[in-house]
């Protein structure tokens, strides 16, 4: 085959497409579908994803690939096949589709160098471009920015003296490890180290330490051992005598960590019952998705490790996702203590470097398992036995920019080419999850019950508003603050939970009211008190805190709101005796933190865990009995239609972090809305009376489960280009589908303004609309060919957020 069809890294409507190259003769042989392969493409040298050869192309005049990136294939024919299968379900470029599938160290980087023409001596430039020029002919393009010379160098480009040439850069070389090995026999050493001089007492000590332990030893520790330099050795290898390689060591972040192994467990009836379906599907190559519906410590853990343990022993491969947060070293842990070196892990505390050395070992098949965040649904597996996904309700699994994918239909649609079963696992599912259960397009699995059979903890609803009326001021209760006394009294532990969601830190007058926005977004400002600066999370935009009010000059205008760090002020106040860990951003931002924090927690260094989100999933401590909720409802005023379930979820994923074990817990939820029927279920861990009362609301307003959602969003500069815009859009919309689907728009987003760009949605609910894919496509193919109107048109199917 000579030809190849290549997916150029150029994301825009016209480029969108596959191009034809001519493999060159030398490369006939290398090429193959799933590299990543250096193209001329008009004046560059890009990157691209070659995704066929074939014999003969409708293009006559051909450019030749210039070379390959890659000595195997990196995307393996699923995977391509997967690449157009994203394209078509979430609309988004091709090119798009092959990235998101690597890891970030493979995506490309291009360097750019000016270089004398081909024929061009020195001496036809300029004086003052000589020294730029002399050692080599080239000149980095950094360097020419640097050295302001770049109008100088068009000038002569113009003249056909310079040319600009693109270098494809790939971001991470794989991690080398310099190794000295013997090169002679033993008797051979013996006889060398008689001729070297007397004085040579360093080199004869390197022989020596080689005669006795032959064989090949890392070159830094070779020196450190016997106190030596490099130059030593250099020596030695000169005289071929000692040779020298590079070999490629694995960056392992838990490299110097040992992992105590378990065993399986014997099972409960209830896990047994649960399991059975899965092993089965697992033994008889089935597809099947099962919803594992198991309140919180019901051993849903357990019933993973077991079924992929089957997996393995079918000679298989496993993935395993778990919210980015809730992967933590105590989740590692299970996953490695039970499968060992088996287990490769995948998540965004790793540098670049180690999640491409994670990747390789999964793409070596050097590993049977892979536990990773969202992305790690592209593990480049070829023989999948099963994927689980946990805490399957997460909104992280999907992802909000192109391709806007949700991973759970990643995984169902791989989990169809291999024949796999895909395990959905929460304790609260997903509305759309719990109804296809019920409609038994999902077979849904329960475990009703707790460990040993521990009830799950009492909650008790605390109303804030009555706290304030009988003149408590403070962010405890009453009631929470015996409760924290009690616990260290008790030298127990307490896990005491801020959701941060949408309840930003803001700086308000109050005397006015105002509040401090940002001047491109329309949104307020958040504080962060470590720099003491409000910061817009939209567009970076920064501002010092100000002494008055802009609008009335008083001086009452302050931080307001309540963040992690004034929660722990307000603890060493009324309870300096207790001793307190904050795990939020700001003390877990460098690496291994969280790992420290947690176990010194868990060793008992401290009384109280307090933070946000990152602590309401996955931790299973024994000496925890008391769970405290700060402010249940700040994220039930989010203009989302989901902002009660996730209400729900996190209340009960947070409550279910106490009396795990022998201890029996509590919980405790304060609220300014005791009414709502969310936080009112959550406190009595009522999922399916809430499933009931929200598939009303949802049926009643057209929102999923029962109707689909597309959302346009629409922005551009000037406020009448978008409205007219969106005006368009949703006339044109409403003209091709049918009567049933509902229209909604133009509306201004609720984040009207992002960066000086005005934002208008047109929000489409639908049931069956087989024109919905070709109408989209439509829009943005008209909208992304039109570069020069500035208006920015982006189309999420099922939308997670919907601002
Ligand atoms: N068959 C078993 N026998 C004994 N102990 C078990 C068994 N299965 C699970 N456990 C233990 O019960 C506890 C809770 O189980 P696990 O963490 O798997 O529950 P979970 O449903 O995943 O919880 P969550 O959803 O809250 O994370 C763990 O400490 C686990 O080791
Ligand atoms: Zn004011
Ligand atoms: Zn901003």
């Amino acid at each position: 085959m000579e030809i190849a069809s290549v997916i150029v890294d150029v994301p825009a409507k016209q480029t969108d497409r596959a191009f034809d190259y001519l493999i060159p003769d030398k490369w006939r042989d290398t090429i193959q579908p799933g590299m990543r392969v250096v193209v001329p493409f008009g004046p560059r040298n890009i990157q691209g994803f070659v995704i066929e050869l074939k014999k003969e192309s409708e293009v006559k005049q051909l450019r030749e690939i210039i070379e390959p990136m890659d000595l195997e294939p990196i995307l393996n024919h699923e995977l391509l096949a997967l690449g157009n299968w994203l394209t078509e379900n979430t609309l988004c470029f091709k090119i798009f589709a092959y990235q998101v599938m690597l890891p970030a160290a493979l995506k490309a980087k291009y360097e750019k160098l000016v270089k004398l023409a081909p024929g061009v001596e020195i001496s036809a430039l300029p004086l003052s471009l000589h020294s730029y020029f002399v050692k080599n002919g080239k000149l980095d393009w950094q360097d020419a920015l640097k050295n302001g010379i770049v109008s100088l160098l068009q000038k002569e480009t113009a003249k056909g003296h310079l040319e600009v040439q693109y270098i494809v850069k790939e971001k991470v070389r794989k991690k080398q490890r310099k190794y000295i090995r013997p090169l002679v026999s033993q008797a051979v050493l013996t006889e060398e180290m008689g001729k070297l001089p007397v004085n040579a007492e360093k080199q004869k000590q390197v022989i020596s330490f080689f005669i006795e332990r032959f064989a090949p030893i890392e070159m830094r520790l070779l020196v450190a051992e016997l106190n030596i330099t490099a130059s030593t050795v250099k020596a030695l290898v000169g005289k071929r005598i000692l040779g020298e390689e590079e070999v490629e060591v694995y960056r392992d972040p838990y490299e110097h960590r040992s992992f105590e192994r378990t065993k399986p467990m014997p099972l409960t009836k209830d896990q047994q019952t649960a399991i059975e379906p899965i092993l089965n599907a697992v033994e008889q190559n089935l597809h099947e998705v099962f919803l594992l519906y198991g309140v919180t410590g019901s051993g849903k853990t357990e019933i993973y490790l077991q079924s992929i343990q089957e997996v393995i022993e079918k000679g298989q491969e496993a993935i395993v996702l778990v919210p980015e947060i809730a992967l933590t070293p105590q989740m590692v842990n299970r996953f490695k203590g039970r499968f060992g070196d088996l287990v490769a892990v995948l998540h965004s505390g790793l540098s670049a470097g180690e999640k491409y050395d994670e990747w390789r070992k999964i793409q070596r098949k050097e590993v049977k398992v892979v536990v990773g965040a969202r992305s790690a649904i592209f593990a480049p597996f070829e023989n999948l036995g099963i994927i689980i996904i946990d805490e399957e309700h997460e909104t992280s699994y999907k992802q909000e920019e192109m391709p806007r994918y949700h991973a759970r239909d990643v995984a169902i649609e791989r989990a169809k080419t291999y024949s796999c079963p895909v395990v959905l696992g929460s304790a609260t599912p997903s509305l759309e999850s719990f109804a296809r259960a019920q409609k038994k397009v999902y077979h849904l699995l329960t475990l009703p019950t707790r460990m040993n059979n521990q009830t799950l903890p009492p909650v008790e609803i605390i109303d804030m508003r009555e706290e304030l009326r009988e003149g408590n001021r403070s962010m405890f209760s009453r009631k929470l603050f015996d409760m924290l006394k009690d616990r260290i009294e008790k030298k127990q532990q307490t896990v005491l939970f801020l959701n941060k969601r949408g309840h930003s830190s803001f700086v308000m007058c109050r005397d006015c009211g105002y509040v401090m926005n940002c001047p491109n977004c329309d949104i307020s400002l958040t504080y962060h008190r470590v720099n003491e600066q409000m910061k817009c999370h939209y567009c970076g935009y920064e501002s010092f805190v100000p002494k008055a009010c802009p609008e009335c000059s008083s001086e009452h205008i302050r931080y307001f709101g309540t963040g992690t760090q004034k929660v722990e002020d307000e603890l060493g106040k009324i309870l300096p005796e207790a001793r307190v860990i904050r795990m939020d951003v700001d003390t877990t931002g460098r690496k291994g933190s969280h790992e420290r924090l947690l176990k010194d927690f868990q060793d008992g260094k401290a009384d109280i865990l307090l933070g946000t989100q990152m602590i309401a999933k996955g931790l299973d401590f024994p000496n925890i009995t008391l769970v405290g909720v700060l402010s249940a409802d700040t994220m039930l005023h989010l203009p989302d239609f989901r902002s009660s379930e996730k209400t729900f979820q996190l209340l009960t994923q947070v409550s279910g972090r106490a009396g795990r074990h022998q201890l029996p817990g509590e919980v405790i939820i304060q609220t300014y809305t005791p009414e709502h029927y969310s936080v009112e279920l959550a406190g009595t861990q009522d999922y399916d009376l809430f499933y009931q009362q929200e598939m009303l609301n949802r049926k009643m307003h057209h929102y999923p489960p029962f109707y689909f959602l597309s959302l346009i969003t629409i922005s551009h500069e000037q406020l009448l280009a978008v409205v007219s815009a969106t005006e368009k859009i949703v006339n044109y919309v409403q003209s091709r589908l049918s009567p049933e689907a509902v229209v909604l728009g133009p509306a201004a987003s609720p984040i009207p303004r992002i960066n000086n760009r005005y934002r208008y949605q047109c929000l489409i609910k639908y049931k069956r609309e087989p024109n919905l894919t070709t109408t989209l496509r439509t829009i943005l193919d008209q909208y992304q060919k039109d570069t020069k109107s500035g208006l920015q048109v982006s189309i999420d199917v099922n939308p997670f957020i919907l601002m």
